[in-house]
């Protein structure tokens, strides 16, 4: 794909998050909740008083892909679909075909102002060769835009968020066309670096947080179960 103005940053934050993801929580990790297959982590981190508290989900997924759960949450089209916590979304610019600029405007968390972000999006496939099937993953990562000008009384959110998938296929037949949907299933991480951009009280953000990570999860995955449930596999 062609090079654009943000290509070096792209491959920067792509590779430190390559890195991140095989990180454990064992320790200075606190499992925050569960349901099923997914497990959701967060670290009590504050700047300046400010709650940045990094979360990481691992989550296992039966009957979709890794390219099926990317494609569904970078696609633009589908976003309000899934997405309950968003007034508004749109792309402002598109740098590349897997590279775009998001503009969103955040429904409000009471007590705090409005939260607006500015984010570029990039979907990649990473062909590990030792593993079958390639890792697929998704960055966000907040940009400042001139069509994105920061207005009061929104406070802009600074967000740096990746969502990494590999696909998993049991029992794979000799012939791959015969793969079905109940052999493959995803198996992803999720991490959020959200820092709100301006005070909030840190209990009614670690509480709205606690509660809004894993229900957004939960629906954008459940998304994706039906809306590939008769459709071709895309692996
Ligand atoms: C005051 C700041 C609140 C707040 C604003 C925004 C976000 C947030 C930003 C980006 C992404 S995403 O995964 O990149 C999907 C893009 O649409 C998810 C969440 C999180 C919070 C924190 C409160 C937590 C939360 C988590 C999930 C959904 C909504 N809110």
């Amino acid at each position: 794909n062609g090079k654009h103005r943000l290509t070096d940053d792209v491959e920067r934050i792509v590779q430190e998050h390559l890195q991140y993801v095989r990180e454990d929580v064992s320790n200075g990790w606190d499992l925050i909740h569960q349901d099923g297959e997914m497990k959701v982590y967060r670290r009590e981190v504050e700047e300046n008083g400010i709650v940045v508290d990094p979360l990481k989900c691992f989550h296992t997924i039966k009957g979709v892909t890794g390219h099926e759960i990317c494609r569904y949450f970078w696609e633009f089209q589908y976003r309000m679909e899934w997405e309950t916590t968003l007034d508004s979304t749109k792309i402002i610019e598109a740098l590349d075909p897997d590279t775009v600029i998001f503009f969103q405007l955040h429904k409000r968390v009471w007590p705090a102002a409005q939260r607006d972000s500015c984010f570029w999006s990039h979907i990649r496939c990473i062909s590990n060769s030792d593993e079958d099937q390639p890792t697929w993953l998704v960055v966000n990562y907040t940009t400042p835009h001139p069509l994105a000008p920061i207005k009061s009384p929104q406070v802009r959110l600074v967000a740096n968020v990746a969502l990494i998938c590999e696909t998993i296929i049991s029992e794979p037949p000799l012939n791959p066309k015969d793969i079905k949907r109940e052999n493959i299933q995803c198996k992803l991480t999720y991490v959020a670096f959200v820092n709100p951009g301006g005070w909030v009280p840190s209990a009614a953000l670690r509480g709205v947080a606690k509660r809004e990570y894993p229900r957004f999860l939960k629906r954008f995955t459940s998304y994706v179960v039906e809306q590939t449930r008769n459709k071709p596999i895309l692996f």
